[in-house]
């Protein structure tokens, strides 16, 4: 467990302004938050530092704009879900630097609190340009990374801030990282992963390393096609990240001399229109038409997957089998959650799962509480777990 200070170090802090980088990239659908678990995870770090008086300032990012403003990525439409989770009035600054971040600041009472606009919309955000990591420092007097599951990322907001300003981990932080330490520390073999989802480009290099500490490695989702694709299969209009070919055949010999099986779907379904109740059918991974998408794995590959729940002892589970959010495409996720959670209530195994669309999943499904621990975090857990180094969670160490 890596030494770092935490609030507890912090003391007289009325007045002080504190930089608060917390993880608000939750799951929104027609501009509304489908999803509240990582809102409710920060709460306690925000309303302990507002209630010692200090004014909260909390900068986060949402989805990936590449460094440019754009309405879509704006996090004004998540405030009124956030205010409902804290219980607390929450101000908008509609920049996260300059005036405008300062005029905001300088209006806020103590203890209130701030949430400045997405840090990137600045492209200096993910380059952890030190002059914007100086703009950024300039509004605050101290900062707290609550923000694990954005811990992965080297970013000025994420790591920058903590060589130039006193750092402090926050309660989610700490806690993050003492319940995967007791889960998966030392977990009981075999392991099984299941990795699917749609951030195939910033995942699947980690999956070389996930081959050699895992017993069996579930693939599911966009992640499923891309290795399909990769062995010469005609994936159609699937999400699917061609270029990424070489790479997941690496994985795939990398898990042969390892002795990780790899599991990859039998059958999918398939649809041609990426929305609710879309006419579909269950096909042959072989048979996909061309012009159609694989928006879920089909019923023989659940019971393949849940054949490997079975197996395990300890189940890491991040990213989604299918288009989950979109019914009927929510089936292979929604019968693998509660087939985990069954096995978890029943003693057999240890389930770890996380990230944000898949703690939504899991809450679809019914089962969030069932499990045996769910992170907000799903990259920087899977990076945890393959023991790489987290930025964030390394500069609070030497801070
Ligand atoms: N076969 C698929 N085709 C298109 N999208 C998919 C498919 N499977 C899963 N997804 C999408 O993946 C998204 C979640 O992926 P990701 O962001 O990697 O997970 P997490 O946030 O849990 O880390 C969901 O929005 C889901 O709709
Ligand atoms: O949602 C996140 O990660 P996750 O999808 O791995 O759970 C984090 O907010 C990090 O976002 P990023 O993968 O765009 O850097």
């Amino acid at each position: 467990m890596p030494a770092f200070k935490t609030l507890d170090d912090l003391s007289n802090i009325s007045g002080k302004r504190a930089l608060v980088r917390v993880d608000l990239n939750v799951p929104v659908s027609d501009g509304k938050v489908t999803d509240t678990t990582r809102m409710e995870r920060v709460a306690p770090t925000i309303l302990e530092l507002a209630d010692k008086g200090a004014k909260v300032i909390l900068l986060a990012h949402f989805g990936r704009p590449k460094g440019a403003v754009a309405a879509e990525f704006s996090l004004a439409m998540i405030v009124p879900a956030f205010e409902a989770v804290l219980g607390r009035k929450v101000a908008f600054a509609s920049d996260c630097i300059g005036s405008v971040a300062a005029d905001a600041i300088a209006a806020l009472a103590d203890g209130g609190i701030l949430l400045l606009e997405n840090t990137r919309f600045h492209k200096g955000e993910e380059k952890n340009d030190p002059e914007f990591v100086k703009a950024l420092a300039a509004n605050g007097d101290l900062y707290v990374n609550d923000a694990f599951s954005a811990a992965h990322r080297a970013h000025a907001s994420t790591e920058g801030l903590a060589h130039v300003l006193p750092a402090y981990a926050g309660r989610t932080m700490q806690a993050e990282l003492e319940a995967l330490e007791k889960g998966l520390g030392n977990p009981s073999r075999p392991v099984v992963a299941i990795v699917g989802g749609a951030k195939v480009s910033t995942k699947i290099d980690l999956l070389k390393n996930l081959v050699g500490k895992v017993d069996a490695l579930v693939i599911g989702g966009g992640m499923a096609n891309t290795f399909l694709a990769a062995q010469g299969i005609d994936v159609g209009k699937s999400l699917c990240e061609h270029d990424l070919a070489e790479t997941a055949r690496e994985i795939l010999a990398e898990a042969k001399k390892t002795g990780c099986d790899i599991v990859l779907p039998l059958d999918g379904v398939v649809a041609r229109e990426f929305k609710a109740g879309a006419a579909n059918e269950t096909v042959a991974v072989t048979a996909i038409p061309s012009d159609a998408m694989m928006l879920d794995v089909g019923p023989q590959s659940i019971e393949a997957v849940n054949g490997w729940i079975a197996k395990a002892a300890t189940l890491v589970w991040n990213g989604p089998l299918g288009a989950f959010e979109i019914e009927p495409f929510d089936k292979a996720t929604v019968s693998a959650a509660q087939f985990a959670a069954t096995e978890t209530d029943a003693g057999k195994l240890v389930s770890v799962a996380g990230g944000g669309d898949t703690v939504s999943a899991l809450n679809h499904a019914g089962v969030g509480e069932r499990f045996t621990y769910v992170s907000t975090a799903g990259g920087a857990f899977l990076e945890w777990m393959e023991g790489k180094p987290l930025p964030g969670v390394d500069v609070l160490s030497k801070a």
